[in-house]
């Protein structure tokens, strides 16, 4: 067994005493709990102790780390992401620049069927090569953990070549990933006129050859305005328990689209962008299980409405927030720069967001007993951060990045 200690923590955050705390909700998600002049003790990969330096029992480590001026915190859970993508797509950066919208841009072809027609000749490997290099680069900026959907094939065999890469993704790397089903992402041009069929293939074809193969934990369908509907929703979701794979599902970003409660009537483990969201969505969710997720990528990029995030935590909600790494609606993949825009444009806390992006987070991917917070026997996924003079800094001082080093599964990951 190889023991570490990482030792003179200027700040210890995040900390969650009891293991059983799935996640922070409405005031609590205010409170990061921390201590000062910290150590922590990582065993091979779990987190053996951790107590003020004062109360530090000499002892041998065979690796000891000296975090002077530096705080410590779980690293980023990004809960939802969309990173294995065949090419970026800045022509239509261009075209919104230029005044036209999301669903402008997806009705002329453009938007995520531009995604499906690039995979078609994108070689397996070479998206699985790029797809490393985006985990590479959201592990500097502190991602410990990531969900990684399908949805840019919308064709039995594009969707299982992205899902397959997914697998290889998780074999190889040392982040935690989960990988979600969401050949329901839009509606492919060649079924224009036949819904019911393009329904047909996720559902008698798509479905069980990807559970043949294991190739996914979650079933996602974008259940919006232009893109499926609640009873489409509803009849893939119930197809996707056949197989056992919970939803995550993209509701309410482009209207009130009845998308969070078909969500919530399906037990989603989240339900994700939320920007039209009122006093029945809310409702609905206080009574479930299911993490309201916010993505202020996709709403700062395509200059959308924020989620009511203020009045979602008043009422006593939790609330996670994602990066959405995407080619067309959030091309990044930067936690640090989430946890700045929910400060600013979503006027949440520098507490309320880093729980939102560590415990929350975790839970918004089933990840919460393992990982998501600094509690004995979960997973040693840590960001030691450069020296920084408290919390508020790290949304505070944009744009730079305040990750020192990252620890994944207790071992230092040079990224
Ligand atoms: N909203 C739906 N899907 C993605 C966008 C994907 C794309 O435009 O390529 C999202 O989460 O923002
Ligand atoms: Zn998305």
């Amino acid at each position: 067994m190889k023991t570490t200690l990482i030792k003179n923590i200027k700040e210890l955050a995040g900390i969650v005493t009891d293991a059983a705390t799935k996640y922070h909700a409405g005031g609590q998600m205010a409170i990061l709990n921390s201590i000062d002049d910290a150590y922590l003790i990582i065993e091979d990969d779990v987190i053996a102790a951790f107590g003020s330096m004062c109360d530090l029992k000499p002892q041998h480590f065979d690796e000891e780390i000296d975090a002077s001026g530096k705080t410590l915190l779980p690293a980023w859970c990004d809960s939802h992401t969309h990173l294995v993508f065949p090419a970026t797509r800045e022509i239509e950066y261009i075209d919104k620049i230029k005044g036209l919208s999301y669903e402008d841009i997806a009705r002329r072809g453009g938007g995520i069927l531009n995604s499906a027609k690039t995979m078609v000749n994108m070689p397996e490997q070479q998206l699985f090569d790029d797809a490393w290099q985006r985990l590479h680069e959201i592990a500097r900026w502190g991602t410990g953990a990531v969900e990684i959907k399908s949805g840019y094939g919308l064709s039995l065999d594009s969707e299982l070549k992205m899902l397959r890469v997914i697998k290889r993704l998780k074999q190889k790397s040392e982040l935690s990933i989960k990988s979600t089903f969401l050949g329901a992402h839009a509606l492919p041009a060649e079924y224009k006129n036949n819904r019911e069929g393009y329904l047909r293939l996720i559902i008698d074809e798509m479905l069980p050859a990807i559970a043949h193969e294991n190739l996914a934990d979650y079933i996602d369908v974008f259940c919006d305005k232009g893109f499926f509907t609640v009873d489409e929703t509803d009849k893939i979701l119930k197809a996707g328990a056949r197989y056992n794979l919970p939803p995550k599902i993209h509701a309410n970003e482009l209207d009130f689209s009845g998308g969070v409660q078909i969500g919530v009537k399906h037990k989603a483990r989240s339900v994700d962008h939320l920007e039209f969201v009122g006093e029945k969505e809310i409702a609905a969710l206080l009574n479930s299980d299911t993490m309201p997720t916010v993505l202020p990528g996709a709403a700062f990029f395509l200059n959308m409405r924020y989620a009511p995030v203020r009045q979602m935590i008043s009422a006593g909600l939790p609330l996670a927030l994602a990066t959405d790494f995407n080619p067309g609606s959030s091309p990044s993949g930067n936690m640090q720069w989430i946890i700045s825009m929910a400060s600013v444009l979503y006027k949440m806390l520098p507490n309320e967001a880093i729980n939102a992006v560590t415990l929350n987070g975790a839970y918004a991917m089933g990840i919460e007993e393992v990982l998501g917070s600094i509690t004995l026997g979960k997973k040693a996924n840590l960001i030691l951060t450069k020296a920084i003079p408290n919390i508020a800094y790290i949304p505070y001082y944009y744009g730079e990045n305040k990750v020192d080093t990252i620890f994944i599964n207790g071992k230092i990951i040079n990224a």
